[in-house]
């Protein structure tokens, strides 16, 4: 028997909004699936007056949030304000109270998921959260149903869209990176502080739900290792496209013998990867297990109405499970905790293979001193070009591909090229994921 759902709603922006439309059109269909009627009882936003004029005239709205908790029809409360307070008091009263939570609060999940977790598993209630990895994409579900069987040995993924969208505008239009990114702010793409966005932390927030939900692990932001795209430089993404890659921005979380790795960073994908060709604000997640092997997940990662699709995915499961012994729905991330997981690696200790951009003198030998530096510290190189750097006629840039190598022995070896004196400025340093 399914159980009939009454929403109080926190927040009517982007994911609040999208989430409201999605039940009201669909709501037939919505109660055909559930097996029961989910409506929206309440809504507490900043502006009242505002959406009072949007919902229809049952649907109390108020300023606080509170008016959630004590409501005792609400049995789910729909979490879309964002940020850390009043959102973790919010839950944590939702969950007391005894009700259901669906959030698509990422930030506030990767800092404080291992309280909020243990509190609803205390309380038997469900803290569902596919709207907060991936918008649209049902990487959550796929995770933890589809894969099931699975022993997940690796996830990589375009996790952030504004991102996606600004190094794909930026590429196919030539337009300035504030700009594009003012862009995605109209689209309601980016964060309400956009350097989560630029700097890579959006990423890593989902990055290590994603590695909770595979590997059974607590979430811990302290071990990711995060780089965003704000100091990309438009020659390296010109250069890369040269080489046969394109730049995007993934965050990879790996189950390997040194640890479970935990990373941001922008990366060279080559070209002929599906991961290569994902575009503007889409997401794209790629999932390896011993038994499916590689498999491939795509779609809108930001947006109003995507991400509303996943919230209203997770109030339908919670309709049909919410009357069912605890033991019967589907775990949460951390407490499907894996007493024999690994612990996190240290970044110094990740493999990687590299592409480093370094401004040299135009002088005979200084392509055998790095290549030497390479050497001694047991790297070797898959290719070195070098390029013209017309500005300056006693220089040049040299790009040099490595084979697979530890991160703790290529920084090393930077360090020791950096204080050539043929080496006239910072060397530049991505990483390169083949995705094999
Ligand atoms: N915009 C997107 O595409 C996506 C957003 N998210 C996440 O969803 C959450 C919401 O994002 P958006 O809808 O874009 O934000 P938004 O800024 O468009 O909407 C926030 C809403 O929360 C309300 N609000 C803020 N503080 C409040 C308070 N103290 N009490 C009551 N209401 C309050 C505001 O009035 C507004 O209605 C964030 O956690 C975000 O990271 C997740 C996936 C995609
Ligand atoms: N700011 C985020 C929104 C969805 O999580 C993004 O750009 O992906
Ligand atoms: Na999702």
């Amino acid at each position: 028997m399914a159980t009939p759902i009454k929403v109080g709603l926190a927040g009517f922006g982007n994911v609040g909004s999208g989430t409201y439309s999605i039940l009201k059109r669909n709501h037939s269909l919505i109660t055909q699936r559930a097996g029961a009627p989910i409506t929206v009882k309440r809504v507490a936003v900043r502006n009242v007056d505002r959406v009072r004029k949007l919902v229809d005239e049952d649907v109390a709205v108020s300023s606080d949030w509170h008016d959630l908790v004590t409501d005792p029809e609400i049995n789910v409360v729909v979490e879309a304000i964002g940020g850390i307070e009043p959102a973790r008091s919010l839950i944590l009263a939702a969950i007391d109270a005894g009700k259901h939570v669906v959030t698509a609060n990422k930030a506030l999940l990767a800092e404080h998921g291992n309280e909020i977790f243990k509190a609803a598993e205390e309380k038997g209630v469900n803290v569902a959260l596919e709207a907060a990895v991936a918008g649209s994409i049902p990487i959550v579900k796929a995770l933890r149903e589809g894969l099931a069987a699975n022993r997940v040995s690796s996830i990589a993924g375009i996790i952030n869209g504004t991102c996606n969208f600004i190094l794909s505008t930026m590429r196919d239009t030539g337009r300035s990176f504030d700009d594009v990114l003012a862009e995605a702010q109209r689209l309601g793409y980016a964060e309400a502080d956009p350097t989560f966005d630029i700097e890579g932390i959006d990423s890593a927030h989902k990055l290590v739900l994603l590695s909770s939900i595979a590997f059974g692990v607590p979430v811990n932001m302290d071990k990711v290792h995060i780089e965003g795209i704000s100091r990309l430089e438009a020659k390296d993404i010109k250069f890369a496209e040269e080489l046969g890659y394109r730049i995007k921005l993934l965050g990879i979380t790996k189950y390997t013998d040194y640890g479970i790795e935990l990373r941001v960073h922008p990366a060279l994908v080559p070209m002929r990867r599906l991961l290569a060709n994902v575009e503007g604000a889409m997401n794209a997640v790629v999932v390896k297990g011993d038994a499916a092997e590689s498999s491939l997940y795509y779609g809108k990662g930001a947006g109003s109405e995507p991400t509303g699709s996943a919230v209203v995915a997770d109030l339908i499961d919670i309709a049909r499970t919410a009357d069912a012994n605890v033991s019967e729905r589907p775990k949460m991330p951390t407490t499907q905790h894996n007493p024999g997981a690994k612990d996190f690696a240290d970044f110094g200790d990740t493999v990687c293979s590299y592409y480093l951009r370094i401004p040299v003198d135009d002088r005979p030998g200084v392509l055998a001193d790095l290549a030497r530096i390479i050497a001694d510290n047991n790297i070797s190189i898959e290719s070195l070009i070098q390029r013209e750097a017309p500005q300056k006629e006693d220089s040049t840039e040299v790009i040099l591909m490595t084979h697979s190598t530890i991160e703790s022995l290529m920084q090393r070896a930077i360090r020791t090229m950096q204080q050539l004196k043929s080496v006239r400025g910072p060397i530049v340093v991505l990483r390169k994921e083949e995705l094999q």
